[in-house]
């Protein structure tokens, strides 16, 4: 097979930043993707419908020309926000989900949740108008082992969220274990996840071996081969509930080469093209496009995009670094490695 048809992509987990980073990186995703649902953790962190609408304008301005990209806004959850708070969002039309960031478990995350059970009545708010959760699913207790720190939010946050609140739309976000994509499978209709491409494609070792590779580094951090495995046979599943969300997350190359490097990878220029590696090392091409550009959608509610892009077998290398704000890079996932397919423009 030497090109592929899908229904155009959507991103399901992008954060594209403010100001400079934002008009550095909004780009790559809209030459790709339909829609992306934007991650809420800038400094200070989009809580308000109001704060929002005015950050989905500064999206749409920072576009190229011409480019009908659709960004889909998300507010982040915090202690003090009020029931009242997700009807405006419920009813702005613009507003597709809401997201929960434990504080303390990742890039920007100080105002996140300290306890869930401060947010008792605003989910209840969430599953009564239908809109979902979208849930960074680590604990931050700083005794438990960061590679275990997933299965341990399945256990101690997301079974007791669920039972409380069953049916609560809940996408988990970047998945990346073996439990968490079975607990998924298992789980009801109103529960889904994505999956990061790196996930897919890179177990720890790429991160840890032979010399630490900082932009390997991501939370949920990397994992050990058999859970890459898992999460490969949930993707390729032809399941509903797991679907594409990159996690793209810029970060300044001086700020992950240093010696306390930030969490994130670049993945945003190649996303797709780096889903089709994976798909393809599972000899489950036809099973990319569901996971792109189908599931994701139908579990938002959405209609699938109209328009179709073509990915065609012919061999290319990611540049060593893209620009980003005033005289710094960012250094994208696999820079100046090659990949075997590539997206026609
Ligand atoms: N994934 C990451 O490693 N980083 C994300 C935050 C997140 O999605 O947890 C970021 O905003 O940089
Ligand atoms: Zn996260
Ligand atoms: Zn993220």
């Amino acid at each position: 097979m030497d090109a592929i048809t899908l229904t155009r992509p959507d991103d399901w987990h992008l954060h594209l930043r403010d100001d400079e980073a934002l008009s550095a990186v909004v780009g790559h995703t809209a030459a790709q993707m339909g829609r992306a649902i934007i991650m809420p953790n800038l400094k200070p962190p989009v809580t308000t419908t109001a704060q929002a609408l005015a950050y989905r304008q500064r999206i749409l301005a920072a576009l190229p020309e011409g480019s009908a990209f659709e960004p889909l806004m998300t507010l982040y959850l915090t202690d003090t926000t009020p029931p009242e708070e997700i009807e405006r969002a419920a009813e702005s039309g613009v507003v597709k989900a809401v997201k929960l960031y434990p504080a303390g478990a990742t890039t920007n995350s100080a105002s996140g949740v300290t306890d869930i059970a401060h947010c008792d009545d605003t989910i209840a708010m969430l599953a009564k108008v239908g809109m979902p959760l979208l849930v960074h699913g680590e604990v931050t207790n700083h005794e438990i082992d960061i590679f275990d720190r997933e299965a341990v939010f399945i256990e101690q946050v997301m079974k007791p969220l669920l039972a409380r609140h069953p049916n609560l739309k809940v996408v988990f976000e970047h998945i990346t274990t073996q439990q968490a994509a079975e607990f998924v499978a298992a789980a009801p209709d109103n529960v889904a996840a994505t999956i990061t491409a790196h996930h897919l494609l890179f177990n720890r070792n790429k991160m840890l071996a032979g010399g630490i590779r900082p932009h390997y580094y991501c939370l949920p951090i990397l994992k050990r081969e058999q859970h890459r495995q898992a999460l490969l046979k949930a993707a390729t599943s032809g399941s509903p509930k797991f679907f594409l969300g990159t996690d793209s997350a810029p970060h300044a190359q001086g700020d992950k080469e240093s010696s306390c490097g930030c969490a994130g990878a670049y993945t945003a220029p190649a996303a797709i093209e780096l889903y089709a590696a994976a798909f393809e090392e599972m000899q489950a091409l036809d099973k990319l496009e569901a996971f792109s550009s189908l599931n994701g959608p139908r579990f938002y509610g959405l209609p699938a995009n109209a328009d179709k892009v073509t990915l065609e077998r012919r061999s290319w290398s990611l540049p060593a670094y893209y620009p980003y704000t005033a005289g710094q890079h960012i250094i994208p996932l696999m820079a100046g490695e090659s990949l075997a397919w590539k997206l026609k423009a």
